[in-house]
Parts: C-alpha cells; structure tokens; sequence
C-alpha cells in the first residue's frame, strides 16, 4: 500500500500535557549535565554485529580519555561476552580509573538483576540500573499488566536489588547508586510514572547525599521536544523530595529531535543525559553525546569533555560499530565545515581575513566567522579543508587554496581572473578539484614553476645618466625624485637569448620599455606586493595587471622572490609569458639573439652588463655580471 491519503485514522496524534505554567522556555542552559555514556549498551546491543570484548575495551578507553565518568559498558545478563567485559573492567587492575563509575542494565527481573549485581561484585564505583516499560501500550501489549502490577513488580525488583547491594554487607566496598528508568516514559500517563518512580524512591530510601537516579527515556520519541520538556518538568515539580533524585533523560532519535529534546529537557530540569557518540543506537539512534556537548561549547560553555582530536574519535567510533558516521553529521562529519559554493566561501575567506588582520588569531579571540559556528581546529581539523573548490565555487574558493597553499593573497581582479580558469577546469572534469590540483593551475597559468617562456638570466638597474636632472646647485642635495631607471639585462626567451635594454620612470617600467624593443609592448595597468614567509625566509611577491598597447588584451603576471625589485620584474615577465601564451600560433614577435646579428642597442646592453663599478653598486649590487665571451659564445652556437 502506498502511503494513505488520510493517515488520521491510522496514526493518531499523541496527546500532549497541559502544562500551562511550564517554566522551562525561560531558562537557559549555562552548564554541562552529567554525561553518561552508553554506547557499549544501548549502542553496541543495536549493532548487527555487536563488539568483542577487545573493541569493547578499546572503545571503554576511548570514553574515559574523552572524560566520561559514568559508563553503561554492559548488560551482563544477555550473554557471557558482555558479563565477562564486566568483570575484566572490575578486576583487572588499572582498567578501570578510580573515578570511573561503572553502569551496567537489567530487566526487571530477579534472576537477571542477581547476574547483573555478580557481573559487579568487587566494583569500586558502581550503578545498578533497571528498567520496567510503563506505557499503556507496553502494559497491554508485553506484559498484560495494569498499572497497579507494574507498579508492584517494580517496587519488588527494587526492594530485591537493594538487598543484594547497598543492604548486603558483602557489598560494602562498592559505592553503589540505583537506577531506575520507567521505559517508554514518553508514551506514559504523567501522573502514572510519577506515582511508580515515587514508590521506587520509598523503597530504595534515597539520601540527598546518595541520590536515586530517575531516568527518563524517550525510548521511542513520540512528540516534539516541547512535549518532552513538558513531561520532564511536570516529572520534576510533581515528584516529592527533589534533592533526593537525580533527573536523567535518555532520548532516542526517531523523530530526528533527540538532540533539541535532551537540551530542553535541562532546561525543564534534567540534570544528567544518557546517549551515544554520534548518536549510535536503537533505529534511529540515541542523542549523539557529540552534538550535544558541542552545542554547549559553542555557547562558550565548556562541556567537560574532550573532542579535540575528533578525527581519532571517528576512526574508533567507526572501527567498532562498523557504521560510517555520516559525513554531514553536526560537527563530527567530514563535510560539516566545508563550503563549496561560491558565496560561503567567499563570506568565510573574508572573516578569516578579518580575524586574522583586525581582531588578532589569539585562540580565545571572539569567533565570529560565517557559516562556521565552531573553529575546526579546536577539533583537530585543520582549515585548509574548510574551503573546496567544485564548479559551484565562485572566485573566493580557489583564492583560498592559493592562499593557504602558497600564501598568496591574490589581488581581486586576479582572483576573477584566476577563477575562470579553474571553472572551466571544474566543468571539463566535472568534479572537485584537488587543492594540489588548482595549485597546479595556478603556477602554470602564472608561469611559476615549469618553463616560463620568459626567463631573468641577469639584470642591472642603474640611475640613467643619459637623462639625469641638472647637477644641484652650490650647498643643496640633487633632487633625486625625478630620475630615471635603465634597465639592463639578458632575457631568454624560449631558450635563445636576449640582451635588452630600456628605460622608465622605475624598475618596472624600464623592463617594459625594454621589452617593446622585442615587440612585446605591455602597459602596467596595476601592481601590488606583499611579503610571504617571516625572518631570513623572507620573500616578496608581486603582481602585475598589464594590457597590449594598443588592445583590450589583458594579462596578469606574477613574480616572486627573495629580492623585491627581482620578484617584480619577473612578474613582469611572467606577464610576458602570458601575452605570448595567448598569442599561442601566431610568430614570436622578437627576434633571436645572434652575434651578427647584435644590434647597437644589443651591444650596448651587454656593454653595460659587464658594467663600470656604479653600475653594479646603484641597485644594491644586485647584478651579477654576465660574462660576455660566454653569452657571445652561447649566442653564437645557437
Ligand atoms: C529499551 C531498551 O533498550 S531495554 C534493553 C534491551 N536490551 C536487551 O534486550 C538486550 C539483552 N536482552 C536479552 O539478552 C534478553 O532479551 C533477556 C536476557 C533480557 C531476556 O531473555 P529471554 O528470557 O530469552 O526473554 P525474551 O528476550 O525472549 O523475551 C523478553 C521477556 O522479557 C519481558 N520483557 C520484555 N520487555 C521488557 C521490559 N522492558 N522490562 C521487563 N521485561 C520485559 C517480556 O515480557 C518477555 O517475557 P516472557 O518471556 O515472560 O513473555
Ligand atoms: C533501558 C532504557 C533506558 C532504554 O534504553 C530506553 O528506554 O531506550
């Protein structure tokens, strides 16, 4: 049957509380509930294939490091793995820390509560936990009881579990706390599952030193988290003797809303939460412990416990269930930081831009980036995965790559134009590319690292005297603001090489003056620089906007070394390279270096390379001097 037209008849509404004075919107929640952790329980008796004892070991180990202090590692009357687990945890020494309570689950039952206490005999910090399903349903359905018999049965089981713990002298070395949870408590009469908590709290005579623990599952999640909290608060204010009882909740997930009805549930006064990490469990699963206690420490309130190596808690997490945790899982899945779009990524380069430049990256500065409430490093993801780059990325995303990979922190009109070419990459491919795949593109587009087509053999820049301004006058300093720059250098070009020479108002401009002497004539439309590295490592990196005199033609050029008037020469001939790739078929537009065929300005070039002693020293003693016998030779074997 397909699904029904009108469900109404076969599903039927569940009937909320009227709890017309609930306190709980109001509250907020300012600190951590008691965490207990029952994914060797409720988790593993789920699984298809449930753990060894090895990897329930592993999987213990786990939970402590991460900081639980109460852990539901078995439910020894179900089969002799989970007792023994059990009794390796109490008796092997150093296993199980001081601190660590050890939980362990019962039917209400008294031959399987005996096992169940024997599965702990010797335990230093122990919970006996037993359930008994309370609902209507459940009390037509399993058990054929009415109320007054589940009642009874389960002040019976309690009285019993007393006697062989806290009343039984042989137990004295175990610091025993009760259980009792009224399953399917979110499908039970409000009024009923308080009178029968109400009498197991009699019969096991609690001490607000030694409390009883209420607690209260959504073993199925009937409503929305609302009516939870309703339920958990009518619990809390309708039960007698409040600091004589802990208020637990254990809600599981078939609704999809485990999550907010463990929140509102503190808030309508729950002071303990039993789940799962990353919500491992019956069906849908119970709360996910993750979610949770992140969601805490996104509000600035520390959950005490540990997800700072999140990456290692996955692996275990996934080695021992043997289910994968779902990539776009709240905080913990692979995907969850990543943005692919073009304008998440853009939003999230400019707040770590901000964070990073204005406000300082100290690690407890205030985090205030888009679309990312938590900072992934603080789980032991790195950032560079926090921007990938598909074909619905914009121009942010692959200037993200660039920027963490390289360290360059692309102009705007670059990053537009640097982002044409990885989406036409995107769209051939039709997938993500790879971080090291756009680095890739990048230094081929900008000619960074194989065969640029423009090569910098050697250079000079000196002040040119041909034009220099007039000697001062008597007394004052020569105005130097106004003097020009000759460039003077050997470029290979495709192998052969050239001596050229120009000159411009500074270094740049000089090389292209010097340039259009080989016919490629480039106006510099826009230049900028930053450094990359720190300390002797220290380069710089220029780019360059330049034009085709005399077109539209645009090209970038970018150049980095250790010498900046270096790096931005290169980029300009990296510009070079550029014009020429886009002129790819049509004839180089220079002519080759030959030594009959050396031009004056050649000559002169080279004349100046083997330079008087200013010309070497005016740029710092940049140059260094091109041996003219050799170049002459290479020219001429060329
Ligand atoms: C919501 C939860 O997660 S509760 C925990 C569930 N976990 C488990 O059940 C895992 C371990 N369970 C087991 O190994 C077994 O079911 C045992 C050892 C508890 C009992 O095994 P068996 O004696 O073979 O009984 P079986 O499982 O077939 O049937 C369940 C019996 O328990 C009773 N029962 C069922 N649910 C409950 C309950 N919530 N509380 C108490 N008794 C229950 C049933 O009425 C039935 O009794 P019946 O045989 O008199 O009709
Ligand atoms: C035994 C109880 C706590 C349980 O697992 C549930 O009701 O889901």
């Amino acid at each position: 049957m397909p699904m029904l037209k009108d469900p109404s008849k076969k599903y039927k509404a569940f009937k909320p509380l009227n709890l017309p004075n609930r306190q709980w919107p109001n509250k907020i929640i300012d600190k951590p509930p008691r965490w207990m952790a029952t994914d060797l329980r409720d988790g593993n008796q789920s699984l298809p294939d449930p753990m060894d004892v090895g990897a329930k070991y592993r999987f213990f180990k786990m939970l402590v490091e991460i900081g639980y202090k109460e852990i539901e590692v078995s439910f020894p009357s179900a089969s002799q793995i989970d007792f023994d687990f059990t009794r390796r945890l109490v008796e092997e020494p150093g296993l199980t820390p001081d601190d660590v309570c050890l939980q362990v689950l019962s039917p209400c039952r008294e031959d399987l509560i005996r096992r169940t206490v024997d599965s702990l005999k010797g335990a230093k910090k122990a919970i006996l936990h037993i359930y008994l399903a309370t609902s209507p349903c459940f009390r037509r359905i399993v058990f054929n009881m009415d109320r007054q018999k589940s009642l009874e049965m389960a002040v019976r089981c309690t009285k019993y579990a007393r006697s062989i713990t806290k009343d039984d002298p042989s137990q004295a070395g175990t610091e025993w706390q009760f259980e009792f949870s009224p399953e399917t408590f979110s499908d039970t009469e409000p009024e009923f599952a308080v009178e029968v908590c109400q009498a197991v709290k009699e019969a096991w005579e609690p001490t607000a030193e030694k409390p009883i623990i209420f607690n209260l599952p959504a073993t199925v999640e009937m409503a929305t988290p609302n009516v939870f909290a309703d339920q958990v608060e009518y619990f809390c204010t309708n039960m007698t003797e409040r600091e004589k009882f802990v208020v637990s909740v254990h809600p599981h997930n078939d609704r999809g809303c485990a999550v907010a009805a463990a929140e509102l549930a503190q808030m309508a006064g729950a002071d303990r939460v039993e789940g799962t990490l990353f919500g491992n469990g019956e069906r849908t699963g119970n709360v996910d412990l993750v979610t949770l206690a992140l969601n805490l420490y996104t509000q600035g309130v520390s959950p005490k416990v540990d997800f700072s190596d999140i990456n290692s808690i996955i692996k275990v997490v996934e080695e021992s269930n043997k289910i994968p945790v779902n990539e776009r899982w709240p905080y913990g899945g692979i995907l969850t930081p990543v943005a692919f779009s073009g304008s998440h990524q853009d939003a999230i380069k400019k707040g770590f831009k901000l964070r990073e430049e204005g406000q300082g990256k100290d690690e407890e500065t205030e985090w205030v980036i888009p679309y990312l409430p938590l900072d992934p490093q603080d789980i032991g993801r790195t950032y560079e995965a926090v921007i990938r780059v598909n074909s619905q990325s914009g121009k942010g995303g692959a200037a993200w790559i660039i920027l963490r990979s390289l360290e360059l922190d692309l102009p705007r009109a670059l990053q537009v134009e640097f982002s044409k070419i990885v989406q036409e990459k995107t769209e051939a491919v039709s997938r993500e590319l790879k971080p090291s795949e756009i680095v890739n593109l990048f230094e081929e587009a900008y000619h960074l690292k194989s065969n640029p087509r423009f090569n910098l053999v050697d250079y000079s820049i000196t002040t040119d005297r041909s034009q220099s301004p007039a000697p001062p006058e008597p007394g004052k300093a020569l105005n130097t603001k106004n003097l020009k720059r000759r460039f003077t250098g050997v470029i290979e070009i495709d192998n052969v090489q050239h001596a050229i020479t120009g000159v411009g108002a500074g270094a740049i401009s000089s090389l292209a003056t010097a340039l259009s002497s080989l016919g490629i004539d480039l106006d510099v439309r826009d230049y900028k620089e930053h450094s990359i590295g720190l300390g002797r490592d220290v380069k710089a990196v220029t780019y360059i906007h330049c034009t085709a005199a005399g077109s539209n033609e645009q090209v970038w050029g970018v150049g980095i070394h250790q010498d900046v008037v270096q790096a931005s020469l290169i980029a300009l001939l990296s510009a070079a390279s550029s014009f020429l790739a886009s002129r790819a078929g049509s004839p180089a537009p220079f002519r080759p270096i030959r030594s009959n065929t050396l031009t004056n300005d050649d000559l002169h070039a080279l004349e100046q390379l083997t330079g008087t002693p200013e010309a070497a020293t005016s740029n710092g003693g940049l140059s260094t001097k091109v041996n003219i016998e050799q170049l002459t030779k290479k020219a001429e074997s060329s």
